[in-house]
């Protein structure tokens, strides 16, 4: 049995993984950290990672860029694997994540679902395919999503940008009486309402056609399915840094 601990453990997804556990035989969830502290949910709620007692294999995290100091700060102590799905980081704090994974085991992904790993590996195929083709992403997110544009749409843009050596700018949002499209950029578009789960558009727009792959969640059950994954994949790993190209062979 695997012990987890859930940091965010309160928030949308946070719930969603505590129903998913409990229903899974080889997970335990022993501990939570969020911004309040709660006694109804059959494990202990901290306001810090740094206060969890309880003996952990590994943190699986949905929550906030904020917490990250403690995460990594508990985990390196403990020596604790984590699963970290939070999106909205700095450049800084991504490279704070990758420079600890040379002490802990890190899986980190800002998707968790199968569908976009293997959207990451078309789009790569498609702008090689269609050298030349101007390249648009759009997002989709219901209305209580914090960041933007979301960390796939920023994953889907790098990989790009990584495919094209480097030879792109991200322009996020156009606006304005002067934006005629640069040759050279890739447009980044954030939609917000309701309760759209996740929905991420990648448009090869050429003379007279257009290629476009598509990804839409109808649930977030898919995320808690790739998180809990990564969580039994990350817990006997060496120290590294992991994503889902590590599990999901394509
Ligand atoms: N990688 C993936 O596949 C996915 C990633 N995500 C990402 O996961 C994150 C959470 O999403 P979601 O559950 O929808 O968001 P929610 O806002 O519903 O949940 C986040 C929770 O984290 C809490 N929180 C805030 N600050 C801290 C802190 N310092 N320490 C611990 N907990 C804290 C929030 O509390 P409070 O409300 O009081 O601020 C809230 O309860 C987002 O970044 C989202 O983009 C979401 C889905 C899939
Ligand atoms: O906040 C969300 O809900 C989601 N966030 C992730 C992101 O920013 O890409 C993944 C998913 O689309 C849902």
């Amino acid at each position: 049995m695997i012990n987890v601990a859930l940091n965010g453990c309160l928030g949308k997804m946070g719930m969603v993984l505590i129903d998913s556990i409990s229903r899974d035989p080889d997970l335990n969830l022993v501990a939570g950290v969020d911004t309040k502290t709660d006694n109804s949910l059959g494990f202990p709620v901290y306001t810090s990672a740094l206060d969890i007692k309880e003996k952990v294999d590994v943190i699986i995290d949905f929550s906030r860029p904020e917490s990250l100091d403690d995460l990594l700060s508990y985990a390196k102590s403990n020596k604790t694997a984590l699963v970290i799905a939070t999106t909205g980081y700095s450049d800084d704090q991504i490279n704070k994540i990758v420079s600890h994974s040379k002490e802990i085991p890190i899986f980190h992904s800002s998707n968790m679902s199968v569908g976009v790993n293997l959207v990451l590996d078309l789009v790569k195929t498609t702008t090689k395919a269609l050298y030349g083709f101007d390249i648009e992403i759009v997002e989709k997110h219901h209305n209580k999503k914090v960041d933007a544009p979301s960390g796939t749409a920023l994953m889907i843009a790098k990989e790009i940008k990584e495919t094209l050596d480097n030879q792109v700018d991200f322009n996020y949002g156009r606006f304005g009486k002067d934006a005629k499209r640069n040759k050279s950029e890739i447009g980044i578009h954030a939609v917000r309402g309701g309760t759209i789960v996740g929905e991420h558009s990648t448009i090869f727009a050429g003379p007279d056609e257009i290629v476009e792959i598509n990804h839409i969640a109808l649930s977030k059950e898919i995320f808690a399915e790739g998180a809990k994954k990564a969580a039994k994949f990350i817990v006997s790993k060496e120290n590294g840094y992991y994503n889902m190209k590590d599990i999901i062979k394509l």
